[in-house]
């Protein structure tokens, strides 16, 4: 497998990212354009670039990710996997290039109308309110959904009442989806690490997203919490039909969770296929073990 292949000098060519967000406020492009009919893409990017300073982190990558599919983005340390995702989610903004959301064609995502274009994420490094419960972080995954005013909510009006409740069916069922019955009431932060990435998850799925984004989302876990993750992960697919765009460092999991694998290296994109594909292609055996004939791929 690659993930038993991967050596240290392939994994720490590049250094860890800044955290530095790129760009200015979300500018949403004028020219909406409508798929082709003759697609079935949810997502399209085309010529993406982006650089830091003199550090190239995208060049010229195409992506394409079909309805109901789960495609992962793989790479080297450094090889520009993060920033895709974040110019997907728009926190970051492409320099080139065009991002096509269910239809709709962008320059630059508009981060704050996320939600509405029926995406969702999770991050890196866990972006969980630690002194909330798990309920009422997840419930902060429907925030966006809320249209009764504070007063309403405050008066304790129908339209708040019925939108609570609304809510916490929807939080309720996403609870039972992920198995965090038992923790629901607890504060995340008194959670061990895995199952707070579940929680993670369930807040962006609680979203009802078309296009779930995962970065990393099997980071720091034991092989049963990874196995865990996986089945979830199929499962939000196969009985919600979610479209699923993945990072993830181990590549055992990407190649039997994956349907299409994308590769960079060095901002760019070297091969893209099924698992098997890309498992015995040059370019990917050589960005991974610096040579072309590494073996165990
Ligand atoms: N906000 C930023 N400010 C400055 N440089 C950045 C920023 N984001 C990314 N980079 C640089 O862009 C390149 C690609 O980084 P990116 O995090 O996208 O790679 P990655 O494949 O996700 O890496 P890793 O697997 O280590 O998370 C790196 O050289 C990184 O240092």
């Amino acid at each position: 497998m690659i993930g038993a292949s991967l050596g240290a000098a392939a994994y720490e060519r590049a250094p860890e990212i800044s955290g530095i967000l790129a760009g200015a406020g979300p500018v949403e492009d004028t020219r909406p354009a409508r798929l082709s009919a003759k697609t079935d893409a949810i997502l399209t990017l085309s010529g993406i670039g982006i650089a830091f300073g003199g550090v190239k982190a995208l060049s010229d990558v195409d992506l394409e990710v079909k309805g109901g599919e789960i495609r992962a983005v793989i790479g080297p340390n450094g090889a520009g996997k993060s920033s895709l995702i974040n110019i997907i989610s728009g926190l970051y903004h492409a320099d080139r290039g065009r991002i096509a959301i269910d239809g709709q064609s962008f320059s630059r995502v508009p981060a704050s109308r996320l939600a509405r274009l029926g995406v969702a994420r999770t991050f890196q490094n866990l972006a969980l309110f630690g002194g909330l419960s798990v309920r009422d972080n997840i419930a902060s995954g429907r925030v966006h959904t809320r249209r009764a005013s504070f007063v309403e909510h405050i008066a304790g009006l129908p339209r708040a009442r019925r939108e609570d409740a609304r809510i916490a069916e929807k939080v309720d069922r996403t609870i039972a989806f992920l198995h965090l019955d038992t923790v629901a009431d607890r504060l995340v932060a008194t959670l061990p690490y895995g199952l707070q990435k579940r929680v993670e998850l369930a807040r962006a799925l609680v979203a009802e997203p078309k296009i779930l984004l995962l970065d990393e989302p099997m980071a720091g876990m034991t092989a049963t919490e990874k196995a865990e993750m996986a089945g979830f992960v199929r499962a939000a697919r196969d009985r919600h039909g979610v479209t699923i765009i993945l990072i993830e460092h181990d590549i055992g999991v990407v190649m039997g969770l994956s349907d299409r694998v994308a590769v960079l290296d060095y901002g760019r994109k070297i091969a893209d296929g099924t698992p098997a594909e890309v498992r015995t292609d040059p370019a990917v055996i050589r960005a991974y073990i610096g040579t072309a004939d590494g073996e165990g791929i």
